[in-house]
């Protein structure tokens, strides 16, 4: 069992990642002090219940004397949103839910999201513990970014509502397709990227083996890419400056994820694009070689991830899309620019015209 720990000064939690933790949930809340008295809410979607992982959680809830209630969300990412964050409130008002319970988000980055916000949002707040269940979540249950969407708008209705615990059992990345395992990399490999140049190495010469979830080298996987998501949220909580730099490929892809229809392109495959994308723009822009660049494009290709822009986007929503970014102000562009592998830097407004030039280089051929 690896740990891993964020501390931001004011919360700290642990990252508990290892095999057989879902059956062990009940002990977990035990030693987090989880009050038995009062009743607890499992959020999960359809296909994480059809995969078989609700079960063993409900079981050892109820072996460790906890009564829980389950609220299933469709799969997908078109249930991060407010209406039915709003028919989980009533659910867990009508279920008794109070200050003292505990919300189990039981999935994906979408899952977590969506019930970090109800846990966040419910009596003004109550605790939450993340269960995560794909790839992705090695970023997504890590830093306490929790929200809905808007039709048009990413992530753009939440708070920092930092977790109790992530428990990651990574036995529930066995069901997991392939294309959400490759997804779920895209962030991993983002991490090495702003962080971490060995990391990024180890990645390329592991990549197989990562996708194909061998047991010896999936624990050192995420055990790194959390703990370089640890390091940053602990470092700055909020977003008032570095933690932007988990952003990197993410002004496109977000623009791109939301244009394209939410669930089109997955999160990760939308942010492999920007990805690319950024890497050229920071080329573009002098911040780094064209060697560089190319490099990240080879490990999003080496992963069976999506390099160009979708045909059917245009360009003005894109810039439009990416204008309202919530790391831009003003209207401006910002962006997270690559300086070399492990280095980034965050940079206000960068010329659209600029930005045009690289859609346009990087659409579908
Ligand atoms: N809060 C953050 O810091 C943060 C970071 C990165 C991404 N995100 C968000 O995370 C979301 C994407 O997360 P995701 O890629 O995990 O998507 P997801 O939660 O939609 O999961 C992907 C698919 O896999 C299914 N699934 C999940 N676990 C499974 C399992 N073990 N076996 C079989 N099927 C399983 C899901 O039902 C879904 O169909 C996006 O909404 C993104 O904005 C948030
Ligand atoms: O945790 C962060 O900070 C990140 O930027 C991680 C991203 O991978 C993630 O997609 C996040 O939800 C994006 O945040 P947003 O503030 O741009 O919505
Ligand atoms: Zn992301």
């Amino acid at each position: 069992m690896i740990r891993e720990r964020v501390d931001t000064g004011h919360t700290s939690y642990d990252i508990v990642i290892g095999t057989g933790l879902l059956a062990r949930t009940g002990a977990f809340l035990q030693e987090l002090n989880v009050k038995a008295a009062s009743r607890h809410l499992i959020i999960t979607d359809t296909n994480v219940q059809a995969a078989g992982h609700l079960a063993p959680v409900l079981s050892s809830l109820e072996a460790a004397g906890y009564r829980a209630d389950v609220f299933v969300i469709p799969a997908g990412e078109a249930s991060k949103r407010l209406a039915l964050a709003e028919e989980a409130f009533e659910f867990a008002y009508e279920k008794g839910l109070d200050r003292h319970s505990v919300v189990l988000a039981l999935g994906g980055g979408v899952v977590g999201d969506f019930a970090g916000f109800v846990a966040a949002a419910y009596m003004r707040g109550i605790n939450f513990v993340q269960l995560p269940t794909t790839m992705l979540a090695q970023d997504s249950a890590v830093g306490g970014k929790v929200a809905v969407n808007l039709s048009r708008a990413k992530n753009i209705i939440g708070a920092f509502h930092q977790p109790l615990a992530v428990l990651y059992d990574i036995e529930t990345l066995h069901t997991l397709p392939l294309r959400e395992r490759r997804g779920g990399y895209a962030e991993a490999i983002k991490h090495g990227i702003i962080r971490d140049a060995e990391f990024f190495d180890w990645m390329k010469t592991h990549t197989a083996a990562i996708l194909q979830n061998d047991p010896a080298v999936l624990p050192e996987l995420l055990a790194r890419s959390c703990r370089i998501k640890a390091e940053v949220v602990s470092a700055d909580e909020r977003e008032q400056g570095l933690r932007a730099i988990l952003n990197f490929g993410h002004t496109l892809g977000h623009a791109v994820e939301t244009l394209a229809g939410y669930g089109r392109l997955g999160h990760g495959e939308a942010v492999a694009i920007g990805m690319v994308a950024a890497a050229r723009l920071s080329v573009r822009l002098g911040y780094c070689s064209a060697e560089t660049a190319a490099e990240v494009e080879a490990m999003v290709e080496l992963a069976g991830l999506p390099t160009r822009i979708p045909n059917n986007l245009d360009t003005d929503e894109l810039i439009s899309s990416m204008q309202k970014d919530k790391k831009a102000t003003g209207g401006t562009l910002t962006f997270v620019l690559l300086r070399r592998i492990g280095e980034v830097e965050i940079v206000k407004e960068v010329p659209p015209e600029q930005v045009r030039e690289v859609i346009a280089a990087t659409r579908e051929g």
